[in-house]
């Protein structure tokens, strides 16, 4: 397997050298490091809807065997709900932050989870009911979050965006517009995946590592820009971008896998 190898962090004179790559630094100092990891378009492919996406049967037990060898310091951080990518990797129960950071399960079995409000309930609803007649647009409820996605539907982005704004004015103060791949959502403000990620590495799992965030959306930038202020390193899926602040790139999300069970093995 190939991956784009590149100047991870140039201008530290401690950090990982551009011909090094991401499997040669967690094989030689597993106890260095933490990895933070994106799920939808990072470790799996992207599907049609949010139901379609497949788990490789070896990727959990992959991801499990990697956690032992970082000691535990391996955290999912994704824009899912925390109890819907739990189930994606089931029997194993990785630390793990949800909503884009809002929701987060740390290593000790602590669980945070963001409030979904009775006006906030009655939004969603009204989002189903007012693009029930969208053919292809899917509303996904997510607790305290809500996903318009358009993947099947393109043309209909361009109706979702004020319909999206003014359901957030709705919401109120307290949450936010999330833009993704094909999807606009309306999120908590609480916490981004940057928030998270610095919330893991506060904990004694997690502690006195440096990070490792993979990612490959709009979300995930803000753990790139969290791990390049804390001299990790930054990892985007697909081809390196001036829009985004990840440092390095991975070509696929297999690519990602085959990396994983290398190191798992
Ligand atoms: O932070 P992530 O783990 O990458 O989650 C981001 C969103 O992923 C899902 O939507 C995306 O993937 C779907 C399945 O591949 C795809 O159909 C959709 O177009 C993508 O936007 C998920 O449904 C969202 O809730 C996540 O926020
Ligand atoms: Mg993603």
């Amino acid at each position: 397997m190939s991956y784009q190898k590149q100047s991870l962090s140039a201008s530290k004179p401690d950090a990982v050298s551009g011909e090094d790559s991401i499997l040669a630094v967690l094989s030689a100092e597993p106890e260095k490091w933490a990895l933070f990891m994106d799920i939808d378009g990072t470790l799996l492919e992207l599907a049609d809807t949010p139901d379609d996406i497949v788990v490789p049967p070896s990727l959990p037990a992959n991801l499990d065997a990697l956690a032992t060898r970082l000691a535990g310091a391996l955290a999912l951080v994704t824009g899912r709900g925390l109890d819907y990518a739990d189930q994606l990797f089931s029997p194993f129960h990785f630390p793990i932050a949800g909503l884009h950071g809002a929701e987060r399960r740390d290593p000790d079995g602590s669980v945070r989870k963001a409030e979904v409000t009775a006006q906030f309930e009655t939004l969603k609803a009204d989002l189903i009911a007012e693009t029930a007649g969208w053919a292809g647009v899917l509303i996904e409820d997510k607790g305290a979050a809500v996903a318009a996605h358009y993947r099947l539907a393109p043309d209909r982005e361009l109706e979702l965006e004020p319909l999206m704004e003014q359901a957030l004015r709705r919401a109120g103060p307290n949450w936010t517009i999330q833009h993704g791949k094909m999807v606009i959502e309306i999120r908590p403000a609480s916490a981004d995946k940057g928030n998270a990620v610095e919330a893991f590495l506060a904990h004694p799992v997690f502690a006195g590592r440096r990070a490792i965030a993979i990612g490959d959306d709009v979300t995930d930038e803000a753990m790139f820009r969290t791990v390049n202020r804390l001299g990790g390193h930054s990892i985007r899926v697909g081809p390196l971008s001036p829009a985004s602040e990840a440092r390095g790139s991975i070509p696929s999300a297999e690519a990602l896998r085959g990396i994983i069970e290398t190191l798992a093995s």
